[in-house]
């Protein structure tokens, strides 16, 4: 089934519950004048109509949410006025608002069941915001920098990355360059001989003469507001101020050069009407996101520990919670205060606005949501929130998980192992004779083999295996659903490629070798035995002589 089909089916079977809905209604503004506890009834009427006219508007009845709309101001005021019981004059208004909501639903009905949803395509993507762009395979990069040392070193970081790499060292150099070939980014250093702001100056010169933008991030020595604001007028997509983290430089030239492919966001719509909530769902997929859906906010635990989204979308009204209550009860959730949570209401009553959004909310969309918009609102979002969880959990110079959040997952996938009787390995991996590298060729060489093993580990690994850097020059891989002969034959072979890396430098080209120790879920359930079983086989890899690969049982 396309989107558009299943959006047509939606509001089909949304027209075909309102004549139910509204018999409820009826019921209970029949109750309204019988009872003298009138809040219960009140609010039940309350939700009926908000979500009629809610998700009325999100398929495109915008009168009907109109109508629903008037009989839910009434509805708001009886609860404002605490009325125990409405007046006879209230309720005579009351019937006769819900009479006219009646004949909208009778005549609505009949002229609807008729149409084709080819009429609705408002309620779609447009096509640009659906194709996923695919990846490149290489990156031309213009690194552009006039102090030497800093150019070769970035130049041979960036490099581990797989990005093909031209350096210059003047402005004019690279102005050549990019008439002759355009590159994929240009990566600008600002000040140069001629000028404090030379870099950004012949961006914008660039730009004007090849009359198109040209991908520029910059980086400088400076971090004041005005350097920062010519970087941006001439069109830079980043700013790092030096020294410049180099895998927070990958990171945004991946973005730039389209060649990551980040995994897809997570949302998780929470909201009790089914309908819209699948409605708002199938927008995100078609921009290339994962959804959950939640109407029991019960189920709110499990669905963030299950999940694990990016960003929350919340209904404000629901059965026996609201939005509010649940947005303050993820902000209780240590593991969650972050999480963006972003409202997706019919609500326009701002006193009521503010007083949800009081409890650390995002932002506020409201319903019936432009379909971009909505793509726009959370894209933005969840990126803000994958680049601080990055930082919490990776580490700053290989992007690889940290000590951290590697003992976190290895907790979490040892449990699961267990529970599934499934193999997993744990594989301990340390450097050969790094202070000897360090030592002669300098700490930024040893850098750059730490990069490059990491870049290999994530180039050569399975996506089901995780890598973590646990200490300087100490790496840790999980492998799930791995035997040890398995696992063997993974770090062997990583073992193999790393040793034939070669290192350039001014004091000559070297190479280097790892050992690692592996130990199996089989013989030790607990993390803490694990993790000592990897370390012991470590230890007797590097005594048996380095550069080897040992399973615990094979340990000497
Ligand atoms: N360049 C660089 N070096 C680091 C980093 N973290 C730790 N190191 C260095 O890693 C070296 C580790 O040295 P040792 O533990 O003595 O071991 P080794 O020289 O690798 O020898 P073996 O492990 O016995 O083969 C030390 O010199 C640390 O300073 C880092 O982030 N960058």
């Amino acid at each position: 089934m396309t989107a558009q089909e299943r959006i047509a089916a939606l509001r089909k079977k949304f027209l075909e519950q309102l004549p139910e809905r509204l018999e409820r209604i009826k019921v209970l503004s029949t109750q309204l004048s019988t009872t003298a506890a009138a809040a219960p009834v009140l609010d039940e009427l309350h939700r009926l109509v908000h979500n009629i006219k809610g998700t009325g508007r999100s398929f495109g009845f915008s009168d009907l949410g109109d109508v629903a709309g008037q009989v839910e101001d009434l509805v708001c005021s009886l609860l404002d006025s605490g009325a125990s019981a409405p007046t006879t004059d209230c309720h005579q208004l009351f019937g006769q608002s819900v009479q006219v909501l009646g004949l909208h639903i009778a005549a609505l009905c009949t002229t609807e069941s008729a149409s084709e949803y080819t009429e609705h395509e408002a309620l779609l993507l447009p096509e640009t915001c659906i194709a996923p762009l695919s990846p490149k395979e290489t990156c031309l990069v213009y690194l552009c920098e006039d102090d030497e040392l800093l150019l070769q070193q970035l130049s041979i970081q960036l490099g581990c990355f797989g990005y093909e790499i031209h350096t210059f060292l003047s402005t004019e150099a690279l102005r050549e360059a990019v008439r002759e070939r355009w590159p994929d980014v240009v990566l600008m250093d600002i000040e140069f001989p001629e000028g404090r702001s030379a870099g950004t100056s012949i961006v914008q010169a660039i730009r004007q003469e090849m009359g198109k933008p040209l991908p520029a991030v910059f980086m400088s020595s400076h971090d004041d507001i005005q350097s920062r604001l010519n970087a941006v007028l001439a069109g830079g997509e980043a700013y790092f101020h030096k020294p410049v983290n180099v895998m927070d430089l990958v990171r945004v030239m991946d973005e730039l050069s389209n060649r990551s492919q980040p995994e897809p966001y997570r949302v998780l719509i929470v909201d009790d009407e089914p309908g819209v909530a699948t409605y708002h769902a199938i927008l995100l997929q078609e921009a290339g996101m994962l959804t959950a859906q939640l109407t029991d906010p019960a189920q709110l635990r499990n669905a963030l520990d299950d999940f694990r989204p990016d960003i929350v979308l919340m209904d404000i009204y629901m059965p026996g919670c609201n939005g509010r209550d649940l947005a303050k009860l993820i902000r209780q959730l240590p593991d969650y205060v972050g999480l963006p949570i972003v409202y997706l209401s019919s609500e326009t009553d701002r006193q009521k606005l503010f007083s949800a959004m009081q409890v650390g909310v995002e932002g506020f969309l409201c319903k019936p949501v432009v379909p971009q918009e909505l793509v726009a609102a959370v894209s933005v979002r969840a990126d803000r929130m994958r680049i601080l969880r990055s930082r919490m959990v990776r580490d700053s110079l290989t992007g690889l998980l940290n000590h951290t959040a590697i003992t976190q997952f290895l907790e979490n996938v040892l449990a699961n192992a267990e529970r599934q009787q499934a193999e997993l390995c744990f594989t301990m991996i340390d450097i050969d004779a790094f202070k000897q590298v360090n030592d002669t060729y300098g700490h930024p060489v040893g850098d750059q083999v730490l990069l490059a093993l990491s870049r290999l580990m994530q180039q050569r690994l399975r996506g089901s295996d995780i890598v973590g850097r646990y200490g300087g020059e100490e790496f840790a891989i999980i492998l799930a659903g791995a035997s040890p002969a398995m696992a063997w034959d993974i770090i062997d072979e990583l073992r193999r490629n790393f040793e034939l890396f070669k290192f350039k430098t001014p004091q000559g080209t070297f190479s280097c070798t790892f050992s690692a120790g592996i130990a199996s879920c089989t013989r030790h359930t607990t993390l803490t035995a694990l993790r000592e079983a990897a370390d012991k086989t470590l230890y007797r890899a590097k005594h048996n002589g380095r550069n080897q690969v040992l399973i615990e049982e094979d340990a000497p």
